[in-house]
């Protein structure tokens, strides 16, 4: 089995019909320096969503409850050339959480609006999914990495075909 990690999305509206989603430049470790999601690493014997609530307030100081995340559906990542980077994220949206997003050593967390994501400074695969996400629905897709480490190959390729819906 794949390594397994988890991604949270939260969602506030900040105008009327102006909805934002908090992402945030990361600063160390793995995909440094792309804005991401709120997430990280399962610990030994927690859930995906035990996981999310613990990564966004360890990583945004942010407080979500189990009940106030959504499952939109779980990516794999494979790195064929470098096997050590290939992983499976969950991957979980919420609009209902409490306080304010602060810095933390991990990331710098910053809201956008969802027609402005920062798509060209994210993971490559975020263009191919993240919008409809955003939008309301799920994903369950694979996304092979080329040997530069940072754009997907064949994004179209069979088994790892579009499955957005919703
Ligand atoms: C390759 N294309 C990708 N596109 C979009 N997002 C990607 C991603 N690949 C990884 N992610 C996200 O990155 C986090 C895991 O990174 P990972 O280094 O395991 O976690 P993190 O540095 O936070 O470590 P800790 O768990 O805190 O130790 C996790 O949210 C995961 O969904």
């Amino acid at each position: 089995m794949l390594p397994q990690v988890c991604v949270c999305y939260l969602l506030r509206e900040f105008s009327a019909g102006t909805h934002q989603v908090l992402l945030g430049r990361k600063k160390v470790g793995f995909g440094a320096g792309y804005y991401v999601g709120l997430g990280g690493k399962l610990e030994p014997g927690e859930t995906a969503i035990e996981a999310a609530v613990r990564e966004v307030e360890e990583e945004s100081g942010v407080v979500v409850m189990a009940e106030d995340l959504e499952p939109r559906g779980l990516l794999t990542y494979l790195f064929p050339h470098r096997e050590s980077w290939s992983q499976e994220s969950s991957v979980f949206v919420g609009e209902t959480w409490r306080g304010e997003p602060v810095e933390s050593d991990e990331l710098d967390p910053e809201w956008f609006d969802l027609d402005a994501l920062p798509l060209s400074e994210m993971w490559d695969d975020a263009r191919f999914w993240l919008p409809e996400v955003l939008a309301g629905g799920s994903i369950r897709r694979t996304f092979t990495f080329g040997a530069d480490l940072a754009r997907v190959v064949d994004p179209f390729a069979a088994g790892s075909r579009p499955s957005v819906s919703g």
